[in-house]
């Protein structure tokens, strides 16, 4: 799980994938607490104004029984009619037909004292009856007659008047005062026309609004009613109006059905917006992954595994040269790493130079003369042949220093290791400064008399140097004492070590000491075989 997280692949991963999520989280918030509120409130407003139409539409249908009810409350025939001046009215038009024609149910005359004058409509049974309000065959219309009585003894302000009424049946009633045509007489009672809300009025104002609509009566107790709205299904609602009807305390309720298809369209529309924009966001994710494992990992990986590398085959891997001519960060971090590994190789090399040779003379140190020493005699344990070293020790050299100084010592020294290395200048010949005015040879694949013969050229070679040195006790000028050892390791039972041999040419030094300085002797080297 630990090593998951490390991965920066995966962080990254996750840190994308939850910056998705929040986006995803923060669009459905916004839908959810933004946008819908906005298409609801929309879907109000069109429910509102479907409902303004549809009773409009109503409105309509009430003009039009006002204007009926006009015609006839204003035809001079009706005002003699209830002033009892012409009774043929009654035979001439009150009769089942003209109800029938003019879709209404009920027409009532009322007389100037406002008692009901006459009374034509039809009765529960659907039979036309038309009789004097006072007469029996019309009690039928009793509560509906006194319900317009009672309107007009309240007291009506305007000349004309429609309302709902809601028992005994849905209807539209229009009432006028009856005038005379052309006189400017008072008017002589009222004329009310009752129509009932039929299957067929229903169906005909559906067919104009395009409303699915549906009317019912309410008794409710005279309490104010706004408009509600009820959504049934995501795509459908039921809104609703309530419209002053009577008798007093009644409401026509009008309950339009109507579709949800523009708030169902928007929140499609939003929908597919989510869907695509999640998509893109996912597009991108995957993009940035992308190009993060082109652009920046797979690099990483690969100077990864170059480090592994370095540290566990050689220092000698090259920096991947796609990486070094990288022209970004990556490429800058590798050439930054390159330089500080060839500075480090520099100080590496300096560090091993200086702990291998001396830094007076610049020969080799004891340290490199006995590592060179062990490989010469291992080598010559395969091959058989045999090694030789030489000890070269400066005679007087105490008394040299006392007499020219530390300094000219020093400068002794160093002109004494060039002509050694003059003399030694051989492939795999090495000559190193193992003490303070001593030196060591080293002389592969070679026997002890050849190494005599050679020890001998060197001590010549520093006589003909001719350096003075005129607190010498055996020559005027500076000498060397030298001995020489040489073994053949494949003769021997046991390896040979280095101590050995050296340890036999410092005795062979020591015997060309005690042969009085400035000559060469050899020490004989016995095998246990
Ligand atoms: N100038 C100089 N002197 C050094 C250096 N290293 C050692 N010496 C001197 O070399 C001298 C060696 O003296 P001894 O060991 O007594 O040997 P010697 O005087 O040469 O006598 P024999 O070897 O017996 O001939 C000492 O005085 C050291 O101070 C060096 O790096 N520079």
């Amino acid at each position: 799980m630990k090593s998951a997280f490390s991965s920066l692949r995966n962080r990254f991963l996750l840190a994308l994938a939850g910056v998705l999520c929040l986006a995803l989280l923060a669009l459905v918030l916004v839908a959810r607490y933004q946008i819908a509120p906005i298409l609801l409130e929309d879907e109000n407003r069109y429910a509102s104004a479907e409902l303004d139409r549809a009773v409009r539409a109503l409105d309509s249908e009430t003009g039009h029984l006002k204007r009926l009810v006009e015609d006839w409350a204003w035809w001079d025939d009706s005002y003699e009619f209830v002033r009892g001046e012409r009774p043929e009215y009654i035979d001439s038009n009150l009769y089942g037909d003209t109800l029938e024609t003019l879709d209404l149910n009920l027409m009532v005359y009322f007389s100037s004292d406002n008692q009901p004058y006459w009374i034509a409509g039809f009765n529960d049974d659907d039979e036309f009856t038309s009789c004097s309000g006072k007469q029996p065959p019309c009690n039928w219309a009793i509560n509906i007659v006194s319900l317009l009585k009672s309107k007009i003894e309240g007291g009506l302000e305007e000349d004309t008047h429609t309302w709902w009424l809601t028992t005994p049946e849905l209807s539209m009633i229009g009432m006028s005062p009856i005038y005379l045509h052309d006189d400017d007489v008072p008017p002589s009672g009222w004329l009310a026309m009752v129509r009932p809300l039929s299957a067929e009025w229903i169906e005909q104002i559906l067919n104009t609004t395009g409303i699915d609509m549906t009317f019912s009566g309410k008794d409710v107790g005279g309490e104010l009613m706004s408009d509600s709205l009820e959504r049934l299904s995501p795509t459908k609602m039921q809104a609703s109006r309530y419209l002053d009807a009577l008798p007093a305390g009644n409401k026509l309720l009008l309950e339009a059905t109507l579709p949800r298809q523009r708030y169902q369209a928007s929140l499609e529309t939003f929908r597919f917006a989510l869907y695509w924009t999640s998509g893109v966001l996912v597009v991108t994710l995957i993009v940035v992954l992308v190009l993060l494992e082109r652009m920046i990992l797979r690099p990483l990986r690969q100077f990864a595994r170059f480090t592994q590398q370095l540290q566990n085959q050689s220092n000698t891997s090259v920096t991947p040269v796609g990486l070094l001519t990288r022209h970004d960060e990556i490429g800058i971090l590798a050439r930054e790493f390159q330089h500080l590994r060839e500075h480090q190789q520099r100080q590496q090399s300096l560090l091993l130079e200086l702990s291998q040779h001396d830094h007076l003379t610049g020969l080799a140190n004891r340290r490199l003369f006995d590592e060179r020493l062990s490989q010469a005699l291992d080598e010559a344990q395969w091959e058989r042949g045999s090694v030789a070293t030489l000890m070269v020790d400066v005679d007087y050299f105490k008394a040299y220093n006392d007499h020219y100084g530390h300094q000219a010592g020093d400068e002794c020294l160093v002109a004494l290791a060039k002509c050694m290395d003059r003399c030694f200048s051989g492939p795999d010949q090495l000559v190193a400064r193992t003490g303070g005015e001593e030196f060591s040879v080293l002389l592969p694949r070679m026997s002890l008399s050849t190494a005599t013969e050679h020890a001998e050229t060197l001590r010549m070679a520093v006589e003909r140097l001719a350096l003075p040195h005129v607190a010498s006790s055996v020559a005027s000028s500076v000498t060397v004492s030298i001995g020489v050892a040489a073994v053949t390791p494949g003769l021997s039972r046991d390896p040979v070590e280095p101590s050995f041999l050296m340890r036999h040419a410092d005795k062979a030094l020591y015997a060309a000491k005690r042969a009085g300085r400035n000559c060469v002797q050899h020490s004989e080297v016995e095998l246990q075989r």
